[in-house]
């Protein structure tokens, strides 16, 4: 099979059906176009994310993950891990404004993730901008949930109910500040996303790179104007007893001191959803979901996600949940 250079691009105002399942299927990676989001809202999150990350660094600390135990606000550079190695970045977690859970004893410690986000007082719009901007990406993603249900030939509705309630909301602002003193380049390691898609949006400095089908290498995603950059998560995976495949994905950090800023959204299901199997054509031909030791795929979505954050964020694990484990 000869390797995709670049991504196929998928129309969500006229979609072709074919090319949907192939691009999910072959690549697990595409480009978005007629999804309706506008220019000027893509450069209003943007430019917002740059006035947070342009604010004073004692400005951003005050929002500092390590004040929440439910995993929200700002990581500063350094204090993310992927694959153990830590990532070159400095980013903003927001999702659904909840108020703080504290799980009782006996409930599954997923519920530590609801709770309120941290905003920044001298950065007023940031809330509002970033709140919008989730609920416009869900209406999106939503759609695009549906047309790729069916177009592998699934119940369109059929995870309907697991958004039903408080769907998981995710929303990172990131910023690449160029290359790490040391010279390594990992912006972000290698990684799947947890959920079921993501929609990416990044300002025009590459750097995001996919494996390739056979698992030998990595492609750079070209900047598309407009586009959303869309990946599929591994409840994905999981719905579709590995037809569908989350792909593994990195960022290399840009060169020198030059700037990257990106901002995915994740498109997530309630934490307490249960991912049952999609009843669909493919599901005979499919070889089961990937079994990775480090990375186990569970099927109810907290405990993939609360997963995803253990190794990620190590000092907030530390300060607020020393006895947390991923059953
Ligand atoms: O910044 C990017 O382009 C991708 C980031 C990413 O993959 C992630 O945060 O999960
Ligand atoms: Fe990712």
């Amino acid at each position: 099979m000869s390797q995709p250079t670049s991504l196929p691009v998928i129309d969500l105002s006229a979609p072709d059906r074919d090319a949907l399942h192939r691009a999910a299927r072959d690549v697990g990676f595409f480009q978005l176009v007629g999804h309706g989001v506008t220019a000027a809202e893509q450069s209003r999150l943007l430019s917002t994310a740059r006035d947070f990350f342009a604010m004073p660094e004692a400005d951003r600390l005050a929002l500092d993950n390590l004040n929440s135990p439910h995993f929200r606000g700002y990581t500063r550079i350094g204090n993310e891990h992927t694959q153990g190695r830590r990532d070159w970045r400095d980013q903003l977690d927001i999702s659904n404004e909840l108020p703080a859970r504290v799980p009782a004893p006996g409930e599954p410690p997923y519920w530590w993730l609801e709770g309120p986000n941290q905003w920044p007082t001298a950065l007023p719009e940031l809330r509002e901008v970033s709140l919008e901007w989730m609920g416009r990406l869900s209406t999106v993603a939503h759609r695009l949930l549906h047309e790729l249900l069916a177009a592998v030939g699934g119940p369109e509705d059929f995870y309907d109910a697991a958004f039903s309630g408080h769907p998981r909301n995710h929303l990172k602002l990131v910023r690449y500040p160029g290359r790490a003193p040391q010279g390594d380049d990992q912006g972000v390691g290698v990684h799947k996303d947890y959920g079921f898609l993501t929609l990416l949006l990044t300002d025009e400095v590459p750097g995001l790179q996919v494996e390739t089908p056979d698992g030998q290498g990595f492609i750079d995603v070209p900047n598309l104007p407009g586009a959303f950059v869309v990946n599929l998560g591994e409840l994905l995976e999981v719905a579709t007893n590995g037809y569908l495949k989350a792909t593994n994905h990195r960022v290399v950090s840009p060169p020198g001191s030059r700037e990257r800023y990106s901002a995915p959204f994740f498109y997530n299901p309630r934490l307490d959803a249960r991912i049952a199997p999609l009843p669909f054509p493919g599901a005979s031909d499919a070889d089961g979901v990937t079994q990775d030791p480090d990375n186990p795929l569970f099927a109810e979505f907290g405990w993939n996600e609360l997963k995803g954050w253990v190794r990620a964020h190590p000092t907030v694990v530390r300060k607020h949940h020393p006895e947390l484990t991923i059953a």
